[in-house]
């Protein structure tokens, strides 16, 4: 099999700590704080396509190549007025890359966790998925369920209220997206940005910022689907 690109094991310069106004060098654009959010999921649901989707706005169509180890990309985003750095590690789905991965979970502050609506195997292994972040992430990491590829609505095999109900029970936000379309992109990756930002930018009079109602709302604004 082809290899989609060499991984880059490349650490923050520093330290881990937040850095404030400085400029991101892959985007060249200034920013106030930055987090690390991490694609996770098995190997063919569509991380790669998710990432380019959020970065680029296209999708990679074409023949699969799976990802080699570890990849990142840099987009800044505006929350509240605050220009949020992600940077976001595409993690490799494949088995026999878990060891290099499960190194960098200490470092992510939220999680994209996503299965393919169309492949049963991908949803059932996301409790498989839940119990290794529990052993190697951050304890209060953020971690969001995402069931990709809605789309293929004659190839679904994983109901919206399967996935509902598995986000529920383990306590995260759920959607449905797709990398395709574009579907619910975008909002995944600032919700857990908002959320981020809350967490070290909270006001003592300000009110907990609640990302399932977060969600709930854009739903409603946008008068779309797949949402919890
Ligand atoms: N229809 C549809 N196809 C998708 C979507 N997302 C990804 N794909 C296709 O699914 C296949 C796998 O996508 P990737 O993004 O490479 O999967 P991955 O999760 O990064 O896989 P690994 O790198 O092995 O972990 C590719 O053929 C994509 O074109 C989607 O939302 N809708």
């Amino acid at each position: 099999m082809s290899t989609k690109r060499v991984s880059v094991l490349r650490k923050d310069s520093k330290n881990g700590k937040n850095p404030l106004l400085e400029r991101c060098p892959s985007t060249n654009e200034y920013f106030d704080i930055a987090f690390k959010v991490m694609l996770l999921g098995d190997s063919a649901v569509g991380k790669t396509c998710f990432l380019v989707q959020f970065k680029d706005g296209t999708f990679l169509a074409g023949n699969f190549i799976a990802t080699v180890g570890i990849d990142y990309r840099n987009k800044v985003v505006t929350v509240d007025n605050l220009k949020v750095k992600l940077q976001i590690w595409d993690t490799a789905g494949q088995e026999r890359f878990r060891s290099v991965t499960h190194a960098y979970y200490r470092d992510a502050q939220a999680l994209l966790l996503l299965y393919d609506i169309t492949s049963k195997s991908s949803f059932d292994n996301i409790r498989a998925w839940l119990t290794e972040i529990h052993e190697y992430a951050q304890k209060d990491v953020v971690i969001m369920l995402l069931g990709n590829k809605s789309d293929m609505v004659h190839e679904r095999v994983i109901k919206q209220e399967e996935g509902q109900r598995l986000a529920r029970e383990y306590g995260v936000p759920f959607m449905e997206t797709s990398a395709k379309t574009g579907i619910n992109v975008e909002l995944a990756f600032l919700a857990v940005a908002k959320e981020l930002k809350q967490r070290v930018s909270q006001q003592p009079n300000e009110p907990k910022f609640q990302i399932h109602d977060y969600i709930e709302s854009q739903k409603q604004k946008s008068g779309c689907c797949g949402f919890m």
